[in-house]
């Protein structure tokens, strides 16, 4: 990026704040070059120099050499000017910036017309005293100068911050021309009888740099922030070329004759300080008047006291003029207009604080409410609803129905159709919720939890209806953007009380039945009762002692029960099941705490266990294939692959004598068959357990080729019965057909009773398992069963993340 002297990477670069040489002369020097080009600020200082030399040495002499001297270092100094402007003009950053640079390059052009023309035609300097055509470009500079300052300044932001603009403008003026009335106007005015008739050009000077100044210190605390620098330099030079203007006048008053020099140094100096204004780096760019910083805020508070501080100084003349006796008409008028726009001003500012006052308390309420409120529903936020029932509303204290809605698989939505969709369906369904309560109170209490609350609703029977009323809502399609359509059902936990006074407790409860709504098989409704808040608690039990078990040896044991191949009637495989030891409540089946494993996520270090112990099984018995369950959990654990390759390779076991086992419904999801798929590239086996029952489709089966598939248990159940038999045996038969086109090996699990042997050989599955085959056993019993070798267990420790 080009980075010319207005661009950011311009501004006081940093590698200059250091002196090349370290010392303090060096430091001092690299300081300096920092805000302006030492090589220019050398130049500059050297003409004032110079400048003031010629000054002293016109003042001496008088003669024409000394002036035309002076007059060329004045000019030197005003090219270095109109040179420093133009470059800068030509890096500004936006049109009105360049029109400021223009002005103040008009203005060292006017200067330079002046001063040259005064060289060269010595009888129209009018510094000499008489009007000529070369006071026209020297009147023009002070305005041309305050223009470019003022086109340096910050935007207004609206129009009623222009007309204070203007109000302070118009105080600031009145009281600089009344000071200005008392202490230079009037003394010309006065001593206009035996003045010459250069008079009223010097007033028009002075009032003109006057006027320049007072404004253009205005524009200085509305300066831009990179371009502040430059405006205090030109509001220096309009301050010198008051000085300057005053000396002239002061020499055409009788009796009062300052040095002429007075006059020459003021206008050297203001030649200098517009050079070094055109000269000086950008500083940092950053318009925003940050209150928190307090140099920002000092500079405010100055901007708003400006108008005020402009008081002092005409109470002063008024005091002294006052005391000795010769204020006059002027004075009074302008003291009024002083008075009466600051009063003005004042009343605006009052209305604008009101204004304010008011604006700041609709975005306290528009902050409260986004408090109290979802973002992408616009129901009551968990903290809302609490404070609803704490008491804030009149709802407090009321009998009522809470519903706690809990939308099922909705993680699915998100994984599958993606957040935006997710998000979609959470929206649709806030608004439907809003819709079912009426005159109650609705929240999303977080993710895809919802609570209802429905006052004046103390009848279980009314408030089932309303529960019920509410899962059909939810369950309506969807429209989706796409066109296409989506279908949710939700969990709801339903409570009732007298008193919605201990709102915490009442969600608490509904949340209770809304989970064993869950567990009960979803989509229903559950009413609270007493007994949940112990289950609850013996949950929470029951996972505590698992995450103890799972830290020692004795407790979990893995089961394995014999899969036979039936054509030969041998020993193919055996399936892992997992059992735990409860030290107080015995031996416990894996319906008891896997879904406790499932929710805390403690299934994945359990799977690990598993995994290891089935491996060593597998080692151990030449040729037998271990079959291992893994969770939903386990298959968005992304060291799972990890974990699986380093079990094989701890027990030195071929990939394909392991066999991973997972339920159907996880084929719906692209990334878990994405997982499988990996799982088969590894080389294992994956079996779908429980098939028929689930929601699969037959088409994602044909991603994972040469999987097993496991007929559940309820197809099998009845084979042997004469009357469900029949519709059974087409079941199992289309799904062996189909299997066997699609080049999958079938399972029938449950096998009981020999005729249920007999049936499933006839319909052609290949493997069987169930209690007639073989119950299952402590893998060690298994081994020495088989006649294996000893069971060892290695690598139970899950993979390390370095390892996936
Ligand atoms: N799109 C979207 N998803 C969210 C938002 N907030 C939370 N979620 C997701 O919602 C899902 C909630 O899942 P859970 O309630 O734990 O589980 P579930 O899949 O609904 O399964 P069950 O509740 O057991 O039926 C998580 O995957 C969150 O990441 C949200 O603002 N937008």
């Amino acid at each position: 990026m080009a980075s010319g002297p207005d661009s950011v990477a311009g501004a006081y670069p940093r590698s200059l704040d250091r002196g090349a040489d370290g010392t303090t002369a060096g430091r001092l020097v690299a300081r300096i070059d920092r805000r302006i080009p030492a090589p220019a600020l050398a130049t500059i200082g050297a003409l004032l120099v110079a400048s003031l030399a010629a000054v002293a040495w016109s003042t001496a002499d008088g003669g024409t050499a000394a002036t035309v001297v002076l007059r060329q270092v004045e000019s030197a100094l005003v090219v270095v000017a109109v040179v420093g402007a133009l470059r800068r003009r030509r890096t500004a950053s936006t049109a009105v910036e360049r029109a400021g640079w223009t002005s103040l390059v008009g203005a060292a052009v006017a200067v330079l017309v002046t001063t040259v023309a005064a060289m060269l035609a010595p009888h129209l300097d009018a510094r000499l005293g008489a009007p000529t055509p070369l006071d026209l470009p020297s009147l023009l500079v002070a305005p041309l100068v305050l223009l470019g300052v003022l086109l340096f300044a910050r935007p207004t932001r609206s129009a009623a911050h222009l007309g204070r603009i203007v109000l302070d403008a118009i105080a600031v003026g009145c009281a600089v021309g009344i000071v200005g009335w008392y202490l230079v106007v009037r003394p010309f005015v006065d001593g206009r009888l035996a003045a010459q008739p250069s008079q009223e050009l010097a007033l028009a000077y002075v009032a003109g740099d006057a006027i320049a100044l007072g404004l253009g210190l205005l524009a200085l605390l509305r300066a831009k922030r990179h371009l502040r620098g430059t405006v205090a330099c030109s509001a220096l030079g309009l301050g010198a070329l008051l000085a300057s203007d005053l000396g002239r006048g002061f020499e055409v008053l009788p009796g009062v004759a300052p040095p002429a020099s007075v006059t020459e140094i003021g206008w050297a100096l203001a030649m200098a300080l517009l050079a070094i204004g055109a000269w000086l780096r950008p500083g940092p760019r950053g318009e925003h008047v940050a209150l928190s910083d307090a140099r920002a805020r000092r500079a405010w508070l100055w901007w708003l006291a400006l108008p005020y501080l402009f008081l002092m100084p005409v109470a002063g003349v008024l005091l002294v003029g006052a005391v000795v006796g010769d204020v006059d008409g002027p004075m009074i008028a302008g003291s009024a207009i002083v008075i009466a726009v600051l009063g003005f001003r004042h009343v605006v500012a009052l209305r604008e604080n009101a204004e304010l006052a008011q604006r700041l308390a609709g975005s306290v309420r528009e902050l409260e409410h986004r408090a109290a409120h979802d973002e992408l529903t616009g129901l009551l936020n968990r903290g809302g609803l609490i404070s609803a029932l704490r008491g804030d509303r009149p709802i407090a204290g009321r009998p009522a129905a809470l519903l706690f809605v809990d939308l099922d698989r909705f993680k699915a939505i998100n994984d599958t159709l993606g957040h935006a969709v997710g998000d979609a369906v959470l929206r649709a369904v806030g608004e439907r919720l809003r819709f079912a309560i009426r005159a109650g109170l609705a929240a999303r209490f977080a993710g895809d939890e919802f609570v209802l609350v429905l006052p004046g609703v103390v009848d279980e029977h009314a408030a089932l209806g309303h529960a019920q009323e509410v899962l059909e809502l939810v369950e309506r399609p969807i429209p989706l953007a796409d066109g296409g359509e989506v279908v949710v059902t939700a969990s709801v936990g339903l409570t009732t009380t007298t008193s919605l006074a201990d709102g915490e407790t009442i969600v608490r409860e509904a949340d209770l039945a809304m989970f064993e709504a869950k567990q009960g098989g979803r989509a229903r409704v559950q009413v609270f009762e007493e007994g949940l808040r112990e289950r609850s608690a013996d949950r929470v039990r029951l996972e505590q002692d698992l995450r103890r078990a799972l830290a020692r040896e004795d407790e979990i044991e893995v089961h394995l029960q014999p899969l036979i191949a039936l054509e030969g009637d041998r020993l193919w495989g055996a399936e892992a099941l997992v059992r735990w030891r409860h030290p107080e409540r015995g031996m416990l089946a894996p319906g008891r705490f896997l879904a406790i494993a499932e929710e805390s996520g403690l299934i994945v270090p359990l799977g690990h266990r598993v995994l290891a112990e089935a491996c060593a099984a597998a080692a151990a018995v030449p040729d037998l294939i271990v079959s291992v369950n893994l969770s939903a959990r386990q298959l968005h654990d992304p060291l799972l692959l990890a974990t699986v390759r380093d079990a094989l390779t701890a027990h030195g076991l071929a990939p394909d004598r392991l066999c991973l086992e997972v339920v159907e419904d996880v084929l719906v999801d692209d990334r878990t068959i994405g997982v499988l798929e990996a799982l088969r590239a590894l080389g294992a086996r994956v079996a779908i357990d429980d098939f028929g029952v689930g929601a699969s489709s037959l088409k994602q089966l044909r991603r994972i080729p040469g999987a097993l598939v496991k007929i559940d248990r309820s197809f099998i159940g009845s084979l042997d019965t004469a009357e469900a038999g029949d519709d059974d045996r087409v079941m199992v038969r289309a799904l062996v057909n189909v299997a066997e086109q699609l080049g999958l090996q079938v399972v029938a699990e449950g096998i009981e009773r020999p005729d249920q042997l007999s049936a499933v050989r006839d319909l052609g599955v290949t493997i069987g398992q169930g209690w007639l085959l073989g119950h299952p056993q402590r893998a060690a019993a298994f081994v020495t069963s088989c006649g294996g070798g000893p069971l060892v267990r290695r690598g139970t420790r899950p993979a390390r993340r370095s390892a996936a």
